[in-house]
């Protein structure tokens, strides 16, 4: 029963230190139930892990999250390092642990489900796993099965996720009911920005009715706009994906007179793929993302740099991310939502190779345009093999950090180390492309397109909230 000296929504756990250490902490679960027992760690005894030295990581290990310092700066921010702890919280007996994965799909999530059953089984001797069928709405809505090694076994070498996914339907009160019906007492939570905010609304509700039960989040999403952590999982395997389309419209756009190769990518709020994909082919001209505002007729613009690549080299490669531009199509459309109250775009690569259709034969200028939109074939793939690693790790930690005791955490990558991060952190805004950075700077300098800035545009905001002069083509 819920106690009532505890809040309604839990405070920031932030412990201070000396030299300006500050560790914003995860929560726990003796934080709002004491005297809980714990067990040593069965991995002690694991030969697998045994031979490790210092396998268990020190309570006080903790990951800066700048790591690029002046001498006289404080410390700064900390996250609680992940890893196996030697005291856990949990009898491997008495381990119901469930598992679910929400919003789009992205290559990897069938990795992390392998990984979290299978670590919980082989490192914690964990018997119980279920799997929720179709994202949240499955805790009441749906059916659920029981996962274990045999069951998962191969499901790494496919797309998708054997669970199903959704969007809408969290319904906190409804999941939380069913969690604490089923006896559940790990909560594995595989999404998105959206899914890790259903994440902490249920930790919010599992701690106000004091149930001893974790709650670990991964972060998945091809987009990259989840922000503290270094980038998600599949992100890797959907910029490789993108090279085939970038690759096809090169050849394409090669082969024909005045032929422009089109390719739209993922990418709703963030043009993470969209600028890496760019980075990484070396092919293209122009790359469209939804941070760095762009226009059409004048000096300056799209069509005259259209036209004066086609006259240079009588090709070109541009690569869109589908978030771009919303703002010139969209004024006379009413905008709509989809079930998890996600802006639903317009196509913006229909609309721009119409726009640049029109605007040549207006010049009485032919060309030939090539649009390949490979969307949903970049996020339907299987994970590639450093992409399968990265989320064996983020599975493994997630299944330490429940293990140990932990809750209400993100388990993510910071500076190349396996961190928890306390879920107010990832939901409180998302990553973007700073326009005002070295890497979108690389970008420009590898592709040569204009800035897209009017010359009386000098204030701009950098997609993080704040203003910065952008007067000037950006060097840095
Ligand atoms: N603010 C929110 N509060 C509670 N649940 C949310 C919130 N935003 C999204 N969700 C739920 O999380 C799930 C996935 O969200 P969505 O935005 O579709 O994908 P993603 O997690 O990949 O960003 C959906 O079931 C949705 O209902
Ligand atoms: O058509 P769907 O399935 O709603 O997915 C489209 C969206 O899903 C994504 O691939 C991923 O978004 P999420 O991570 O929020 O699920 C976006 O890039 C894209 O806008
Ligand atoms: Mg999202």
């Amino acid at each position: 029963m819920a106690s009532p000296a505890l809040p309604e929504i839990s405070k920031p756990k932030i412990v201070d230190g000396p030299g300006g250490y500050v560790l914003e902490d995860v929560p726990h679960l003796t934080d709002y139930i004491p005297d809980l027992p714990t067990y040593p760690n069965l991995l002690q005894d694991n030969p697998a892990y045994s031979v490790v030295k210092q396998y268990f990581v020190h309570v006080d290990d903790s990951v800066p999250q700048k790591v690029v310092v002046h001498k006289d700066d404080p410390k700064g921010i900390h996250f609680r390092r992940a890893g196996a702890r030697q005291k856990v919280y949990f009898h491997s007996d008495d381990v119901h642990a469930c598992i679910v994965t929400c919003g789009g799909l992205c290559p990897g999530l069938n990795t992390v489900v392998r990984e979290i059953v299978c670590g919980l089984h082989h490192m914690y001797g964990v018997k119980k796993v279920l799997g929720i069928d179709g994202g949240y709405k499955g805790f009441y809505a749906k059916n659920t099965v029981y996962l274990n090694p045999k069951v998962v076994n191969d499901i790494h070498k496919r797309g998708g996720t054997i669970l199903g996914t959704s969007r809408g339907g969290h319904d906190t009160s409804k999941i939380v009911d069913s969690i604490q019906d089923r006896g559940i007492n790990q909560v594995y939570i595989i999404g998105g920005d959206g899914t890790q905010r259903g994440a902490a609304l249920i930790f919010e509700e599992i701690r106000r009715r004091g149930l001893k039960v974790s709650v670990a989040g991964i972060p998945k999403t091809i987009d990259n706009d989840i922000p503290v952590i270094d980038k998600s999982f599949g992100f890797d395997t959907a910029v490789e994906e993108a090279q085939r389309a970038i690759n096809a419209a090169h050849v394409e756009s090669e082969s024909f007179e005045n032929c422009i190769g089109l390719v739209k990518l993922m990418g709703r709020y963030s043009g993470f793929i969209a600028m890496y994909a760019t980075l990484a082919s070396r092919d293209v001209d122009c790359c469209l993302i939804p941070e760095s505002p762009f226009y059409l007729e004048g000096p300056g613009g799209l069509f005259e740099y259209i036209e004066k690549r086609l006259k240079e080299d009588e090709h070109m490669v541009i690569v869109i991310a589908e978030g771009a531009g919303q703002e010139l199509l969209s004024q006379s459309i009413q905008s709509t939502t989809d079930a998890s109250g996600n802006k639903l775009l317009q196509d913006v690569g229909l609309w721009i190779s119409q726009s640049i259709k029109d605007h040549f034969s207006k010049q009485k200028m032919p060309i030939n345009l090539k649009y390949i939109d490979p969307t949903y074939m970049i996020r339907a793939v299987p994970s590639n093999a450093s992409d399968n690693v990265y989320c064996t790790l983020l599975a493994q930690s997630a299944v330490h950090g429940a293990m140990a005791g932990y809750t209400g955490f993100t388990s993510g990558l910071v500076n190349g180390r396996h961190t928890y991060i306390p879920f107010n952190r990832i939901i409180e805004k998302q990553n973007k492309v700073v326009i005002t950075d070295r890497m979108w700077a690389r970008l420009l300098s590898s592709t040569n397109q204009p800035s897209f800035l009017r010359p009386s545009t000098n204030l701009l905001s950098n997609g993080n909230g704040s203003q910065k002069s952008l007067d000037k083509k950006v060097t840095h």
